[in-house]
């Protein structure tokens, strides 16, 4: 797939706090890539750097064979952390003043406008003015005007805050269409299960470094495998002492095991313990929801290179 934007070596330092350490990745033509990371890992500082509303303080950013303050960021569309557009104008005022801002033909504009308006159940809203809207009406609103003048790099930093589940379900399917027709879709999100739906591939980011990075299949694979659990009264010590066993929560008669990234859960069930005592079990792939709170919380199984800890 055709790269689109490519992020080498980026830095970048707020006073004497290093908040981005060398991040590098990139976003390829008609993929949906996450880039994931806790509160204040530099989500948003990356976000910004590539719209060039603040610059690097080393590294760089390309889009289009174009760095730094030559990207043409007319091509890019974006829907940023902060919400809220201007209050006092109406619906399709702004929506084709903000295409006119990209250089986008003003027909094309708002017949695109309208189309969206439509899908997105704001039919006859076009003369409302902003401050009239809902919360959820007017992030629809907004995400229109970041994809109005089709661009061909789309950053959305947590589109799906506040939204209802039919307006994440909308969302959702419009943000695959774009995918799908060609789109490099760069997307923040703090919600795993949608990542985990949506997304290509992920990067994830630890205090301003890389932590993860690939499809989410070769994640799984390569940092953490299953888990089982097991119902029925055992001590937790002969639960840990268990082959290939690498962690164990215990509450009352649950036990949750986190088994080594090389398991093979067949070979491994067959060498369970007869002293264990099983009512029932499961074994599952560990979700990325997991991944990340292991991450996120340095209880972590895995080690900053990558590798699970024996
Ligand atoms: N303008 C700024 N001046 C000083 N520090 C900043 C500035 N912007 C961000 N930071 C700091 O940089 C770090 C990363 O912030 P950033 O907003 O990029 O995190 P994030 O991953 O987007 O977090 P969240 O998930 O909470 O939105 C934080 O420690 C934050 O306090």
């Amino acid at each position: 797939m055709e790269v689109m934007l490519t992020v080498e070596g980026l830095e970048k330092a707020f006073k004497d706090k290093q908040v981005l350490k060398r991040i590098s990745f990139d976003v390829r033509k008609g993929e949906i890539m996450a880039i994931l990371g806790p509160n204040g890992a530099g989500k948003s500082t990356t976000i910004r750097n590539i719209m060039g509303i603040m610059y690097p303080d080393a590294g760089s950013i390309t889009f289009h064979h174009h760095n730094g303050k030559d990207i043409p960021r007319n091509k890019i569309g974006y829907l940023p952390e902060e919400r809220g557009l201007y209050k006092n104008v109406k619906v399709m005022d702004i929506l084709l003043y903000l295409a006119e801002l990209k250089d986008y033909p003003l027909d094309k504009a708002k017949e695109r406008a309208l189309m969206y308006l439509k899908k997105f159940d704001l039919e006859g809203k076009e003369k409302v003015s902003i401050e009239e809207l809902s919360k959820g009406m007017g992030q629809k609103v907004q995400f229109i005007s970041s994809i109005i003048h089709e661009p061909e790099l789309l950053i959305l930093d947590e589109p799906f805050s506040g939204l209802d589940p039919v307006s994440q379900e909308l969302f959702k399917e419009e943000i695959r269409n774009l995918a799908n027709n060609g789109t490099a879709i760069l997307l923040s999100s703090h919600q795993m299960n949608l990542v985990e739906e949506m997304c290509d591939r992920l990067f994830m980011i630890q205090r301003g470094q890389k932590v993860i990075y690939g499809t989410l299949d070769e994640v799984k694979t390569e940092y953490a495998n299953f888990k089982c659990t097991i119902h029925g009264k055992n001590q937790i010590n002969d639960l840990e002492r268990i082959p290939q066993v690498l962690r164990v929560e215990h509450e009352d008669d649950r036990s949750i095991l986190y088994l080594d990234k090389d398991v093979e859960p067949t070979s491994w069930l067959k060498n369970l313990p007869e002293s264990i005592q099983i009512q029932e079990l499961k074994i599952n792939r560990i979700s990325l929801h997991e991944i990340f709170i292991d991450i996120a919380t340095d209880k972590n199984l895995i080690q900053e290179e990558g590798e699970v800890l024996a």
